[in-house]
């Protein structure tokens, strides 16, 4: 996480555009083979040695109303993205536009974008309607109480205009930014881990609210997060980046659904990778849908999610018989279960066909077939059969 200026940047009036070079007319955020670097400079400016290339030259869109998350491991170069759209971090090479023009020498503030950050980084001497009002002051003192009510009531914390900001929870504090960043209509909000300081619940109830309160308002922002169920949950498109660069730009779905490679699949948490027979591959992906584009549909590796694998049984039972997609029956020891979210989930190792990892993968297979949730688990030791379901899986290249 790299440190930001505690105060919020003002919306303020956007500078008047100006033709830039190469970044054509598209409406919204478009940023060109941007590449950001630290360090590697000695004094008077000389180049001393590399220093470090956070952002290794990336290309985005965000179309005007579009949430997207930038999701990738910590050190990846997602804030220092972030912060080079904001204006916070210079760009090395590259070029950030807006509708088409060039943001080159557009100071922070007169970028018209929003920022909020972990630590939403109230002002503690004001209530909590002094802290949205802060980007407003341009406004006459009616509407800009109106607004203060209509953002509050947005970040569902309506009636809280006169609360001191220390008698706040920390989940009422970042709905609080929130509506702060909101609050001057930023053309851009730019969000890096707003959510990561809170807790686990806390977080998931919250970026619900948070893609509520950017649709509500028409925002169209930038998402930063290392968390993809957080990442799923709040943008329209997700942005997978690592070590500088973007792996792959798509939908929830599609993405979860055909990853670009094992590296992005790893990444969402495909927990493991057999190599599957073109054939069954194909004929397993193809139930999930007639516009099913999974680019390994011809072959690859048969990459099992987190609730891709059912158990069914003992390996000579025929309680269910086998893996009616084809792709995959396997024998399995029981390590442990567990009851969660309505399911009892069995940890097994599994001698997978193919991997030569030389130990078998430790996984974690729904319990299915008689007995329900209510039944208990097997217990460790037992030997089991597990199956591949494909709805739970994809499949990536090697
Ligand atoms: N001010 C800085 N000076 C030197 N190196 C930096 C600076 N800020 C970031 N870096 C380096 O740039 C790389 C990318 O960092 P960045 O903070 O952009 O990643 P990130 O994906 O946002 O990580 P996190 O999720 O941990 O915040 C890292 O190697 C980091 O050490």
């Amino acid at each position: 996480m790299v440190q930001i200026d505690p105060a919020p940047a003002r919306a303020g009036a956007p500078e008047p555009p100006r033709p830039g070079p190469g970044t054509g007319e598209a409406a919204g955020l478009a940023v060109r083979d941007v590449v950001v670097r630290y360090g590697g400079r000695g004094a008077g400016g000389a180049r001393t040695d590399p220093g470090t290339t956070a952002v290794a030259g990336v290309t985005l869109d965000v179309a005007p109303g579009e949430i997207l998350a930038l999701l990738g491991p910590s050190g990846c170069g997602k804030s220092s993205l972030l912060r080079a759209v904001a204006g916070l971090e210079p760009v090395a090479s590259g070029a950030v536009a807006w509708d088409g023009r060039d943001l080159a020498g557009v100071p922070v503030h007169r970028r018209g974008f929003g920022l909020m950050f972990q630590e939403g980084q109230l002002f503690p001497h004001r209530d909590v309607a002094g802290n949205v009002a802060y980007g407003l002051a341009g406004l006459p003192r009616a509407e800009r109480d109106a607004r203060v009510t209509e953002l509050l009531d947005v970040v569902g914390l309506a009636g809280y205009e006169r609360r001191a900001v220390a008698t706040l929870s920390g989940g009422e504090r970042q709905r609080v930014a929130l509506a702060r960043s909101l609050a001057p209509r930023p053309r851009l909000l730019l969000l890096d881990e707003p959510l990561s300081a809170l807790d686990r619940g806390l977080r998931e109830r919250l970026a619900l609210d948070l893609r509520e309160a950017l649709r509500a308002t028409g925002t169209t922002a930038v998402f930063v997060t290392h968390d993809h169920d957080e990442a799923f949950t709040v943008a329209d498109r997700v942005a997978v980046m690592d070590a500088g660069r973007l792996l792959q730009v798509a939908p929830p779905e599609d993405l979860w659904r055909a990853p670009a490679s094992r590296r992005v699949a790893e990444f969402l948490g495909y927990q493991a990778f057999v190599p599957t027979e073109p054939s069954a591959a194909g004929r397993a992906m193809d139930r999930r849908g007639p516009d099913d584009d999974a680019p390994g549909a011809s072959g690859g590796l048969l990459a099992i999610g987190p609730r891709g694998l059912r158990m069914v049984g003992s390996p000579g039972s025929d309680a269910e018989s086998g893996s009616s997609s084809g792709l995959g029956t396997w024998a399995a020891t029981v390590v442990g279960s567990v009851f969660r979210r309505g399911a009892v989930e069995v940890t097994v190792d599994v001698d997978l066909p193919g991997t030569d990892e030389g130990a078998p993968a430790r996984l974690v297979a729904l319990a299915s077939g008689a007995g329900g949730a209510d039944a208990p688990g097997p217990g460790p030791g037992e030997r089991v059969r597990v199956v591949v379901d494909p709805a739970g899986c994809a499949v990536v290249a090697t």
